[in-house]
């Protein structure tokens, strides 16, 4: 059976992507399957750049086809942080941490001018391909002024999507990969990724 991996570490990334990436063709690992797999060091400047660190140093351990998801959210009002800081706002990968240091900063912004999107840059890399595969995928949506929602992960639970009057982590995993930055991002690489790669 071929195999593919998906360069991270982050479960809310990895079951969205195995919820909607799965085929009788290959089977899906993620770096959560190798839990002694080092840090990886995201050194970039960019969502892409860090993606491209991500899919390069799995696939070289491990010499498979590779994919990585670098993603973030850019606020309007912060002229586009935390943007590729996302991860780390508010030091070490907390998820409360971030968010509460994201409506501190945001205290006192009306809510016309929460404006925000979430971005997510898919990276795949594969051992006989010269080149990478980039797609990238946008949401947008407005920063609320309370959590809501205990579904998603990251700053989901502050996101708000003014159609559904709901937060993104009030919506079903499906409900979010139909619409969101990862799931479009996923969506335009299904429509590519067959033709590009080169298995042998
Ligand atoms: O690098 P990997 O191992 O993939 O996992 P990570 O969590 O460190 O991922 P990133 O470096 O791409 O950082 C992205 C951060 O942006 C936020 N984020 C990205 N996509 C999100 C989503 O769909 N919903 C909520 N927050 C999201 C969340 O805080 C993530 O930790
Ligand atoms: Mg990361």
């Amino acid at each position: 059976m071929k195999e593919i991996i998906i360069a991270t570490k982050n479960p809310g990334k990895a079951r969205e992507f195995k919820r909607v990436f799965n085929d009788q063709e290959f089977t899906l690992k993620t770096l959560l399957d190798f839990p002694d797999f080092p840090e990886i060091r995201e050194t970039g400047t960019t969502f892409e750049e860090n993606a491209t660190i991500k899919a390069h140093a799995v696939m070289q351990r491990f010499n498979l086809p590779t994919i990585a998801d670098d993603s973030g959210l850019e606020v309007d009002a912060l002229y586009g942080r935390p943007g590729i800081l996302s991860a780390r706002y508010a030091g070490d990968h907390n998820d409360a941490a971030n968010n509460a240091k994201l409506l501190s900063e945001l205290g006192g912004v009306p809510m016309e001018k929460r404006t925000a999107q979430f971005v997510s840059t898919l990276v795949f890399a594969n051992p006989n391909n010269e080149k990478d595969l980039v797609v990238r995928g946008e949401f947008k949506g407005l920063i609320g002024t309370l959590p809501q929602g205990d579904d998603g992960f990251g700053y989901d639970p502050l996101f708000y999507l003014p159609e559904l009057k709901k937060t993104m982590a009030e919506i079903s995993i499906d409900q979010k990969n139909q619409i969101s930055h990862r799931g479009q991002a996923i969506k335009k690489l299904e429509q590519q990724w067959r033709d590009w790669i080169n298995w042998y």
